[in-house]
């Protein structure tokens, strides 16, 4: 498969570096306006990096883009005459409809709306996916091609907004939480780097629970929570502090920002 990431900034190296570690690329154009400081990436021979966003499309089959939100119009316009029905287009762009797209490229081009976040870098990410009439006969392949750095899901567009506060920006809150429990084990005695690794492989086999058994959390937690025990003392004393709470209001409060961006876009 040739792939091209169109805006290798954050997410498009995360995403690089990802096909790069599940070798899901023949061929992979990266591209930037300023390429210095991604030259190095050439050292894996299948990678091309270039300034020339014409180059990597006329050259590639999967097109991820990957830009900021305001660059990405003008930038369809300067490459629509070089799109063809085989490309695959892929969307990383928070906020930005496939109706706007294909008011751009016209309705005849395969387009996948997605969001990836940055843990694709170590292939796990939870994508999301959706795309237009024509790109639905691809989106298999989409979901192949995320399903190799982590798990995708297919949603309506209309849950793209959501998805992006979850999954998107989740990795910033599952961090916060990961920060925090390392400083709870600081005061408890552990040095700075035993306290982040004991607390990022807790977090790790958490979800990996869940994952492998399908239960609810409160099944797991039942089975820790010994009667009159340290753990349920903890966890209510953390619900007294509103732990529940402020998480989801964080997430309604990401949401409403996000919104208004919708709002400003349109
Ligand atoms: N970061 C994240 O976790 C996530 C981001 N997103 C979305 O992905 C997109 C990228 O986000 P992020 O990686 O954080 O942003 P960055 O600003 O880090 O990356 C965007 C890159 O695009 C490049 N760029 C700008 N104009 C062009 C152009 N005309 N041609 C080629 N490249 C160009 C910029 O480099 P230069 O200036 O050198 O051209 C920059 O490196 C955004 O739309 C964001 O909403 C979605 C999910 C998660
Ligand atoms: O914070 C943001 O607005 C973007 C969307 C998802 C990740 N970064």
């Amino acid at each position: 498969m040739k792939i091209a990431i169109i805006g290798a900034g954050n997410l498009g190296l995360s995403i690089a570096k990802g096909i790069l570690k599940s070798n899901g690329a023949t061929k992979m154009y990266l591209t930037k306006r300023n390429i210095a400081d991604i030259e190095h990436f050439e050292k894996y021979g299948i990678v091309t990096v270039t300034s020339d966003n014409r180059e990597a499309v006329k050259n590639s089959d999967i097109l991820i883009f990957a830009v900021q939100p305001l660059h990405i119009a003008e930038l369809l316009e300067d490459l629509k005459d070089l799109l063809t029905e085989n490309h695959v287009i892929i969307s990383t762009i928070t906020g930005y409809s496939i109706e706007k797209m294909e008011n751009i490229l016209g309705k005849d081009h395969n387009i996948i709306r997605s969001m990836p976040n940055t843990a694709i870098s170590v292939g796990k990410s939870m994508t999301c996916i959706c795309a237009n009439e024509k790109g639905k006969k691809r989106i298999e392949l989409a979901k192949a091609i995320f399903n190799r750095m982590g798990h995708s899901m297919e949603i309506p567009e209309v849950q793209m907004q959501a998805a992006t506060v979850i999954c998107a920006s989740g990795i910033a809150f599952w961090m916060r939480l990961i920060r925090a429990t390392t400083q709870g084990a600081i005061q408890l005695g552990f040095d700075a780097k035993e306290a982040q690794e004991l607390a990022m492989h807790t977090c790790d086999g958490a979800a990996g629970l869940l994952i492998a058994s399908g239960n609810h959390p409160e099944e797991e937690i039942d089975k820790v929570t010994t009667p009159m025990g340290c753990t349920i003392q903890g966890l209510n004393e953390m619900e007294h502090h509103g732990l529940s709470s402020s998480l989801i209001q964080g997430i309604v409060a990401s949401f409403d920002k996000i919104s208004e961006f919708k709002k400003v876009n349109q």
